[in-house]
């Protein structure tokens, strides 16, 4: 079923936010958008003349039309005009949680006030969005003014930030994402955050550098959008909330002035430069610091590993036993991982020095996975890390000892946050659903390899979950430099043969 989103906001005859700016931006990640206007507000570059609000009847038949053929999987509500259509807006989007089949997500981007400060409503709105609306939101996007109004915290730093945050989760809102572009600190660095109620010890803080453009109509309406479309997409939030950002810089950079004031951030569709993606803020970094956020590594940070041999690192098995690892390097694998999940098993230490010793015989690079005390001790090529690792192992030790350094990655969040580090190579999983490991809720799919790859094309990359001879080549397509697999080879008739196969595959592409 192709995805369908609604945005339920005001129309800009300047062109530049309201429903103009939703459509072009979920067109850039290829969703249709239904419309539903609220408003024919009168402006231009240089300001709002007249709100026009439409009367509740009026959208009423517009939502009719579209419940009865095209529903969504995500509403994206942006300017209501008034408390009347608050209210029914309200009725409506609880009459579709309770009565549809698929309950829709809903964004709220809550438009009180446009981006030149003139009010977008008619009267003092924040009570009724309060009592009505907010209660159910699943994800909302104020800015700093917006989120000041909206819970009476006044944003001054990092704790502030969290507990609005906290104040709009008491309200029923589940995941909100402040947006910093008017809060300026740390100094020349615009930083957004995201939490959601669910799991609130975890947060996600993205910063970049403060871009120095004058023209940003409409980046609110776009932002939201991009997460609208991004969650039609079923990408996990902090996916949605990294590419949104990331759209805005790029953005922000093409803008250019149509009227005689502030021109419309400019649609440019998928993100696909590494320079527009914010940085993933980690505790123990430069902004982490100024914004005064918790240690949570006992090591120090380290980053810069030693490089790999060459950007293609081939068909890459990945083995539990000393004996799969010799069958493939007999076999003529040249990069390998052993892969020993359990912590406790009888001679680990023996395992992972014979492991190196093959390494060396048939000279491959083999990289272990998870123990990373051992592989520095034994001298291996290198050590494979999940995310959960970072701030478990000793990366500076790694580092020290000239070992590699491999790290897993599932989705867009997670591969701006390893590129922090830069690691010797970097990892996208899982690409198809595998039963090799639970990876639930992680599945990437080849289309979002297709974005991953070209990103981050200053390393070797290598594509990992679910890839057998069937679908070796179509991952391979993707330019990705490497394809892991475990299945593909421990579960054929004849290992030897499929290995043959499998690189007969990934070589000719
Ligand atoms: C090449 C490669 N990619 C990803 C993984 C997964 O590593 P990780 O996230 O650390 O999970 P476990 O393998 O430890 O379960 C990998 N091992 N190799
Ligand atoms: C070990 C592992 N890591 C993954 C990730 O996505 O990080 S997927 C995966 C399992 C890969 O096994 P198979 O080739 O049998 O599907
Ligand atoms: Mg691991």
């Amino acid at each position: 079923m192709n995805k369908v989103v609604w945005t339920i906001a005001g129309s800009d005859s300047g062109g530049g936010a309201g429903i103009q700016a939703d459509v072009k931006a979920m067109q850039s990640f290829g969703i249709h958008t239904c419309t539903v206007v609220t408003a024919l507000t009168a402006q231009n570059s240089m300001g709002v003349e007249a709100i026009n609000p439409v009367g509740v009847e009026i959208i009423a038949s517009q939502l009719k039309a579209l419940e009865q053929d095209m529903p969504a999987s995500v509403i994206k509500i942006g300017m209501l005009a008034n408390e009347e259509q608050i209210k029914f807006i309200a009725q409506r989007i609880q009459e579709y949680k309770t009565t549809w089949a698929c309950k829709p997500i809903i964004i709220y981007d809550p438009v009180v006030v446009a981006s030149s400060g003139e009010n977008l409503t008619e009267d003092d709105v924040i009570p009724a969005l309060k009592e009505h609306l907010l209660p159910l939101i699943d994800v909302l996007t104020p800015n700093t003014k917006e989120t000041q109004s909206l819970t009476g915290v006044y944003l001054i730093g990092p704790s502030a930030v969290r507990d609005a945050a906290t104040t709009f989760f008491k309200i029923g809102i589940k995941s909100v994402v402040i947006k910093g572009g008017h809060w300026d600190y740390p100094q020349g660095y615009c930083i957004d955050f995201c939490q959601s109620s669910a799991d609130l010890g975890t947060e996600y803080w993205l910063g970049n550098k403060t871009l120095p453009v004058p023209h940003s109509h409409g980046t609110g309406c776009s932002f939201a959008s991009v997460i609208a479309a991004c969650l039609a997409h079923e990408y996990p939030l902090k996916d949605a909330f990294i590419l949104a950002k990331a759209y805005i810089n790029q953005g922000l950079k093409a803008a250019k002035r149509f009227g005689q004031g502030i021109g419309p951030v400019a649609h440019c569709g998928f993100p696909e430069n590494k320079d527009d993606f914010p940085q993933v803020i980690e505790p123990d970094s430069f902004l982490g610091l100024e914004l005064d956020l918790d240690p949570v590594s006992a090591h120090p940070p380290a980053m810069e590993f030693a490089k790999c041999d060459s950007l293609k690192l081939g068909l890459y098995p990945v083995v539990d036993t000393v004996s799969w690892l010799e069958t493939c390097l007999v076999n003529g694998i040249k990069t390998i991982q052993l892969r020993i999940k359990d912590y406790l098993a009888p001679d680990l230490e023996t395992k992972i020095e014979q492991a190196v010793a093959l390494g060396h015989k048939y000279q491959a690079n083999v990289y272990i996975n998870d123990h990373w005390q051992l592989a520095i001790k034994h001298k291996a090529y290198g050590v494979h890390l999940g995310q959960e690792d970072l701030y478990l192992a000793d990366l500076a030790a790694i580092k020290m000892s000239g070992l590699r350094l491999g790290l897993s990655t599932h989705g867009f969040y997670e591969m701006l946050r390893a590129d922090n580090y830069k690691p010797s190579y970097l990892a996208f999983g899982a690409i198809y659903s595998t039963t090799t490991k639970d990876m639930t809720g992680q599945i990437q799919g080849l289309e979002k390899l297709k974005h991953f790859v070209p990103l981050m094309k200053s390393y070797p990359t290598v594509a990992i979950g679910g890839i057998d001879l069937s679908r070796a080549k179509e991952v391979a397509h993707t330019g990705v430099g490497s394809i892991a697999v475990v299945r593909a080879i421990t579960e054929s008739e004849d290992p030897a043969l499929a290995i043959e196969k499998l690189q007969t595959e990934i070589s000719c592409e």
